[in-house]
């Protein structure tokens, strides 16, 4: 069984960021779904490089079946982690079954940690990221934060509704997000 913790939250709430420093000091490995994806689009001989781009671009979903094999690969390529982070996804509804059919039983989730964050200051955020992403402009964003807010979190809402979504508030600086953060995985694996 994989241990696995989703990490959620708009579009710039952080969540790359705590998690490659929680993949640092606590063991876990990093899946970034959209980086994932991103990188499925740049191999070359990929089939699914320009429907990936456009669901980026439209910040709509891809379909559940590339994100989770890709996801499935990346963890049985680090079988041997303490856990994965799961970052960006399950995103919408067909996010969520899709994983149940093609992961559950093959998985022990102990959480969600959920990044809040103001959605003007997420935005902002993203602008300024830096990284030339092709999603990072004023109109995918505005998109963008449409399918968090249609969703994205009706998913956290149902595992909220479960007792699993450890809210962290994700509007601070870094260093203080993340040793709350880092409380919640104290927490979890004192269990
Ligand atoms: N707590 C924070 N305070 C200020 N800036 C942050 C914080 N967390 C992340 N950032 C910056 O915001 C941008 C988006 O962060 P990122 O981790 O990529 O978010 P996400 O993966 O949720 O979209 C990056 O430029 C990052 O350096
Ligand atoms: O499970 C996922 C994760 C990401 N994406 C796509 O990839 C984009 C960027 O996702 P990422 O998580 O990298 O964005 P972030 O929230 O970190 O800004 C999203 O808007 C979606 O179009 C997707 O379709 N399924
Ligand atoms: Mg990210």
């Amino acid at each position: 069984m994989y241990n696995v913790v989703f990490v959620l939250g708009p579009p710039g709430s952080g969540k790359g960021t705590i998690c490659a420093q929680i993949q640092e000091n606590l063991g876990y490995v990093h899946l970034s779904a959209g980086d994932l994806l991103r990188a499925e689009r740049e191999r070359v001989g990929s089939q699914f490089g320009a429907l990936i781009e456009n669901h980026i671009k439209n910040g709509s979903i891809v379909p559940v079946e590339i994100t989770c094999s890709l996801l499935e690969n990346a963890m049985i390529a680090s079988k041997d982690a303490n856990g994965f982070l799961i970052d960006g996804f399950p995103r919408n509804e067909d996010n969520l079954s899709g994983w149940n059919k093609q992961m559950g039983g093959k998985v022990n989730e102990q959480f969600v940690l959920f990044l809040s964050c103001p959605v003007d200051v997420c935005i902002d955020r993203c602008l300024h990221r830096g990284q030339g992403r092709t999603d990072d402009n004023v109109d995918s964003l505005k998109k963008r934060v449409e399918t968090y807010n249609h969703s994205t979190f009706p998913i956290i809402e149902h595992f909220g509704k479960l007792g699993m979504v450890r809210e962290v508030n994700s509007e601070r600086p870094v260093a203080e997000v993340y040793n709350d953060v880092v409380e919640v995985f104290t927490a979890a694996n004192q269990k």
